[in-house]
């Protein structure tokens, strides 16, 4: 199917937007954090924002998980508005820094939400193992997050938001902090696990290469006020080794994303 202005490509929509305005009141006067945003995610879409500093990435995501409510136009997850979503779990959320609780195990950090949810200690135990695999830290619950790496701590970070196994995922510059070579690892073991678990997953970054190379869906976003200027569907294949990056096909997909960038950056 062509894809439409909201990006959409047909199957279930999981996430939509439409006409989402959201402006802050602060003591410097009004912010149009996000104007008019246009947006569908179908499930099991891969979808990357990218965009300049401020530009309402953050924002937009934190709208969808009901953190921020927008001040117009009307968003849906799962059916349901973004609140009634947040209580139905119907998502879990990977931060930039991956605030693991330094007294708690790794299993310990990832058992926390699920304690606070209710669920019983055999049902824990048995989903702590189960995710911990899937981010390939088997064996690594009974260590302390200081005794981990930077990439396995983000790791176990998305395992604790894999670990009540909501069907979305939303993730801000999870790996934003981490040199370049632990990121591609990551970034290729998220693809795999977006693959093996076919969540929808929602994912802002600042680089280029990285959105070209994991999303089936890249939004362009543009600052003064926060607003989509672009959508591009990718035509690359689902399987992509790391070498992919050097292809024409890769290339040319980067050179438009950085066009869109530029576009959006105009009047600057
Ligand atoms: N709670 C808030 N109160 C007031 N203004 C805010 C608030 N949160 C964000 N903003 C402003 O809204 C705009 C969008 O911010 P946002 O953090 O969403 O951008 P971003 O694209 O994620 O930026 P970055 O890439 O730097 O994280 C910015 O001008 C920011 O200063």
């Amino acid at each position: 199917m062509k894809p439409n202005k909201t990006g959409d490509s047909g199957g279930r929509s999981v996430i939509t937007a439409r006409n989402i305005d959201l402006t802050f009141q602060t003591a410097d006067g009004p912010v149009h954090a996000l104007k008019d945003v246009n947006l569908t995610i179908n499930q099991g879409d891969f979808v990357s924002f990218i965009g300049p500093s401020g530009c309402g990435k953050t924002t937009f995501l934190r709208t969808i998980a009901a953190l921020e409510t927008p001040t117009g136009g009307n968003l849906t997850v799962n059916g349901m508005s973004p609140d009634e979503a947040r209580k139905a779990r119907a998502y879990g959320y990977v931060f930039q820094a991956p605030g693991l609780y330094p007294w708690r195990t790794i299993s310990g950090n990832i058992s926390l939400p699920l304690e606070i949810m209710g669920f019983s200690k055999a049902d824990r135990q048995q989903r702590i193992e189960r995710v911990l695999e899937l981010v390939d830290l088997a064996g690594f619950g009974g260590k302390y997050p200081w005794q981990l790496s930077g990439g396995m701590q983000q790791r176990a970070s998305i395992a604790r938001a894999l670990a009540f196994d909501a069907d979305i995922l939303l993730m801000d510059e999870p790996f934003g902090a981490l040199d370049e070579i632990v990121r591609d690892r990551l970034n290729e073991a998220l693809l795999e696990l977006w693959k093996k678990t076919q969540k929808t997953i929602g994912f802002v970054t600042h680089s280029i290469p990285e959105a070209v190379y994991l999303s089936t869906k890249i939004v362009v976003m543009s600052p003064r006020p926060g607003r989509i200027t672009k959508i591009i569907n990718s035509p690359l294949p689902a399987e992509r080794p790391l070498e992919i990056r050097d292809t024409p096909d890769f290339i040319a997909l980067a050179h438009e994303v950085r066009e869109g960038l530029r576009e959006g950056h105009g009047d600057d």
